[in-house]
């Protein structure tokens, strides 16, 4: 039975968020568990057909549903596989508007999108730093988070890390912390933990902000002048939650990297002191450890939305984009965790 109803957003329609989706919709562990709907250019589908239909690895589009938004001949002429442009980024943007208008009334449970480039959109007028806050914005939600999750290929172990602050450069991002942004971060990673992950008592790993953590304030004052104090209050407030903190940010991966790969000593491959999710201050030090560990792998998803979001944790490639040779595994990903998300919501 197909359990879920989903909209999935074509993406730059330069990079390969194309390619990715008619690779996944050719997947039938894919198409067998739940009902997608493809919101796109046709035409440019047809193109990408065409182009890579002798690897055998593509879906038909004649064969699936499709919400065509047909481009003007002068934007499809403009529309350059590798290159993203203004063109581009508008496309983009005019499929992930519908598709969240379509979903908000209700024609679907959730949204899988494809990667956009924000520069492009950028080009195109729309300055947003990403697809998470047009979905915020446009759901009237401004409480909302990005979490990352990935499972192991190795060993099972799922890693989920939020970021509590995400597309803005590194020189805003200590102003940018708070105890009220934190707490509202950690709230919602809790909320989604025991809802979605039917992890009842969960334990929180998060980072602290400097080298060391700060070395008592040598190193940096954050975790002296506030971090710290705002832990200890969340840990006595919350009895049905542990939180670990703060880490170091370099040590802070060492066990989850060792639940990821297995213990290479220990025969039965099983690592059990990881977390059940980890808090991360900033972009990239949340990032590089899932990219390293998981990259092509992981899920990105918007938790806080009234409906579920995923996506894949890669960007639109633009470097291999019309080459044939990009990968679907985690665009695979993001479809089904997106139609788990959907079962844990209904339960
Ligand atoms: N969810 C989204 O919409 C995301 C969008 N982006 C956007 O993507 C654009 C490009 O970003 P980059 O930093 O270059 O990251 P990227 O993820 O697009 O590419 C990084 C490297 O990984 C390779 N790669 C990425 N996905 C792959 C796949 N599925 N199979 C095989 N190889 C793959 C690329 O060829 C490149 O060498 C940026 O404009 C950024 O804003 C980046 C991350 C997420
Ligand atoms: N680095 C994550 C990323 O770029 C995802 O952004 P979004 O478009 O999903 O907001």
């Amino acid at each position: 039975m197909k359990s879920s109803n989903l909209i999935i957003t074509m993406g730059d329609p330069a990079g390969i968020g194309p390619e990715i989706l008619l690779k996944a919709l050719k997947d039938p562990i894919i198409t067998q568990t739940c009902h997608l709907t493809v919101i796109g250019t046709r035409s440019l589908f047809e193109q990408t057909y065409q182009h890579l239909r002798h690897t055998g690895e593509v879906a038909d589009p004649d064969r699936f549903e499709m919400i065509d938004i047909p481009l003007d001949r002068i934007t499809q002429g403009q529309i350059i596989t590798g290159r993203g442009n203004a063109a581009s980024g508008a496309a983009s943007f005019a499929y992930l508007e519908e598709a969240i208008n379509r979903t908000l009334r209700g024609a679907f449970q959730g949204i899988v999108t494809a990667p956009i480039a924000k520069s492009c959109w950028k080009a195109a007028g729309y300055n947003y730093p990403g697809q998470t806050e047009v979905l915020g914005q446009i759901a009237g939600i401004d409480k909302f988070g990005m979490l990352f999750v990935g499972r192991s290929p190795y060993t099972g172990w799922t890693l989920r890390t939020l970021l509590a602050t995400t597309h803005i450069p590194l020189n805003e991002v200590s102003a940018a912390l708070n105890p009220q942004l934190m707490s509202l971060k950690l709230d919602l990673l809790i909320n989604c933990l025991q809802q979605y992950f039917n992890i009842k008592n969960p334990q929180i790993v998060i980072a602290g902000l400097n080298p060391h953590s700060g070395e008592q304030g040598q190193l940096g004052r954050e975790e002296k002048d506030w971090l710290n104090d705002w832990l200890e209050t969340e840990q006595k407030q919350r009895y049905d939650v542990k939180l670990v903190g703060l880490i170091p940010p370099d040590t802070m991966w060492i066990k989850p990297a060792q639940s990821w790969y297995g213990n290479l000593n220990n025969s039965s491959n099983k690592v059990d002191n990881s977390a059940d999710a980890y808090l991360a201050l900033y972009h990239d030090q949340g990032l590089i450890p899932v990219k390293l560990m998981a990259f092509d792998q992981a899920i990105n998803t918007t938790i806080g939305l009234p409906f579920i979001r995923t996506s894949p944790d890669h960007g639109t490639a633009f470097d291999i984009a019309g080459k044939g040779i990009a990968r679907a595994t985690s665009m695979k990903a993001a479809i089904e965790l997106a139609s788990e998300l959907i079962y844990h919501k209904l339960k």
